[in-house]
């Protein structure tokens, strides 16, 4: 169904509406009202749902790239883009019509951060006369024109940081707006990282996402798909972090995913940092490894070519919606018959049914968690998560690792890993683990030989950082059953 936003209609001044500018804005308005993810690259229902809107609106490839950009920047840059808003309009931000908030954030962002010209701005004045009414365009009008003349002066304003010798909570907040982060998370990130680092995480954050391809060793090498691909106009480099099997896209993802590259089974789209997790677990041909939070999938997969296709696979994972699709993407990877075995369900309800057959040499628990690690990808996520969902998050990590150690065989791994950079979800929740479990014991990567040494904690633990490894931010440990 098309709604007013996307009409192709004249406007006040006889311009033709931008349709491309009217799903940006009806996607920004989802996002506040429904918590839809503001990515579009993934394996996510949410993702999909929005895949699937943007082709029904027939945009063509680059308005889609374009609304996917525009929609994740705008809600990224939010805080900053209110700030800059709260000083050029005369009344409270939570007295403006959302969809009149939304064009107005969209306005200064395209203005301020994405180097659009004084004159695009016509376009948002049209917007909001067909979706709010003539007197918003009236203040739309009012309030770009001025953030253009005042761009042209100079004088655009620009918050102000707080100096070093302010209060944390100071510093927190205005690092919070002029990097567009909650100050209760900035604040946890200046205790551990200190000022200048929290700046770089908070700013790669900030940039546009990166991503990774994960090639099929049971199809193809990294090398070989390369080269193949390279002629095709995407622009791939070799992973530092694990050359063998992973590129690093530069340009030309859209290209990739519209060919036949992934329904063929030849890749998929996966960071490296969560290569390296299934690097630390290292599943051999012919083992039986239980992944134990494995949707959609994409570390089971992984996990699963390593091992050749030989052996067992059970991945678990309580929503059946997130794992749909994962033995059909398992077949089209090249994965046998019976290898693949996949079962929706929560991890405490299958515990017993799972532990018949002496447990597992490697059970994986990719635990779910608050994903700082991952807020370039997920750009709405740094204003959906509080410091509550730490606590609940915690406690259902404590679970899952308790029941998945029982599952664990005598001599057998368990990997524990998030894609939080929060200490309580990670280092914290090993140390705790340990303490109340006295048939395990941490295994140091760095003894291993498993993973690149710029990885990895001086405690033996692997971590990367969004600014420091050009990667999501990832946590895993290794721990080790007595025999
Ligand atoms: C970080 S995601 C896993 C991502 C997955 N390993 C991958 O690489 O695609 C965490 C998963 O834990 C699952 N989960 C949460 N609680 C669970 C439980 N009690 N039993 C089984 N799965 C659970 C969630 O549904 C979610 O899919």
């Amino acid at each position: 169904m098309r709604t007013p936003y996307h009409r192709d209609r004249t406007g006040s001044g006889g311009r033709v509406l931008d349709t491309t500018r009217g799903e940006i804005v009806h996607q920004l308005l989802r996002i506040e009202a429904e918590g839809a993810f503001a990515g579009l690259v993934g394996g996510s229902p949410g993702q999909k749902v929005a895949k699937r809107r943007l082709r029904r609106k027939e945009l063509d490839k680059r308005q889609q790239a374009r609304v996917t950009a525009a929609v994740a920047g705008v809600t990224r840059r939010r805080r900053r883009l209110d700030w800059l808003l709260q000083q050029l309009l005369n009344r409270p931000l939570a007295k403006v019509d959302p969809r009149l908030l939304a064009i107005l954030r969209l306005g200064l962002f395209e203005l301020t951060m994405a180097g659009k010209a004084g004159h695009a701005m016509s376009a948002h004045v049209d917007l909001a006369a067909l979706i709010v009414n003539k007197g918003a365009s009236g203040m739309v009008n009012a309030v770009l024109r001025n953030a253009v003349r005042q761009l042209a002066a100079g004088t655009l304003p620009e918050p102000a940081l707080a100096p070093a010798t302010a209060s944390l909570e100071a510093r927190a907040d205005s690092l919070g707006v002029a990097l567009s982060h909650p100050t209760w998370l900035v604040e946890r990130w200046l205790r551990r990282l200190g000022d200048q680092e929290t700046a770089e995480l908070m700013a790669a954050n900030n940039s546009e996402p990166a991503y990774c391809l994960r090639v099929n060793r049971l199809r193809t090498t990294a090398a070989a798909f390369k080269d193949e691909l390279c002629s095709t106009g995407a622009v791939l480099a070799e992973s530092p972090l694990l050359p063998e099997d992973f590129l690093c896209v530069e340009s030309g993802l859209a290209g990739l995913l519209r060919g036949a590259a992934l329904s063929d089974g030849l890749c998929q789209v996966q960071d490296h940092a969560a290569g390296l997790v299934v690097a630390l677990l290292n599943p051999q041909p012919g083992e039986a490894v239980l992944d134990a939070c494995a949707a959609p999938g994409g570390k089971a997969l992984y996990a699963a070519a390593r091992m050749g296709g030989q052996g067992r696979l059970v991945a678990v994972d309580r929503s059946a919606a997130r794992l749909r699709g994962l033995a059909e993407t398992g077949r089209a990877q090249g994965l046998p018959e019976g290898f693949l075995d996949v079962r929706p369900g929560d991890l405490q309800a299958l515990g017993e049914q799972l532990s018949a057959g002496g447990g597992f040499d490697r059970v994986l628990v990719d635990a779910p968690c608050s994903g700082t690690g991952v807020l370039t990808k997920r750009a709405d996520l740094r204003w959906r998560r509080t410091p509550l969902d730490l606590l609940d998050l915690v406690a259902l990590q404590a679970e899952l690792l308790d029941i998945a150690a029982r599952l664990v065989r005598p001599g057998g791994v368990l990997v524990y890993s998030t894609c939080s950079l929060e200490p309580e979800e990670n280092e914290e929740q090993i140390a705790r683990f340990l303490e109340r479990t006295p048939g395990f014991r941490l295994q140091p990567a760095d003894a291993l030989g498993l993973l690149p040494p710029g990885v990895l904690t001086p405690q033996g633990y692997l971590a990367t950082l969004p600014h420091r490894h050009a990667a999501d931010g990832a946590f895993a440990a290794r721990l080790l059953r007595a025999s």
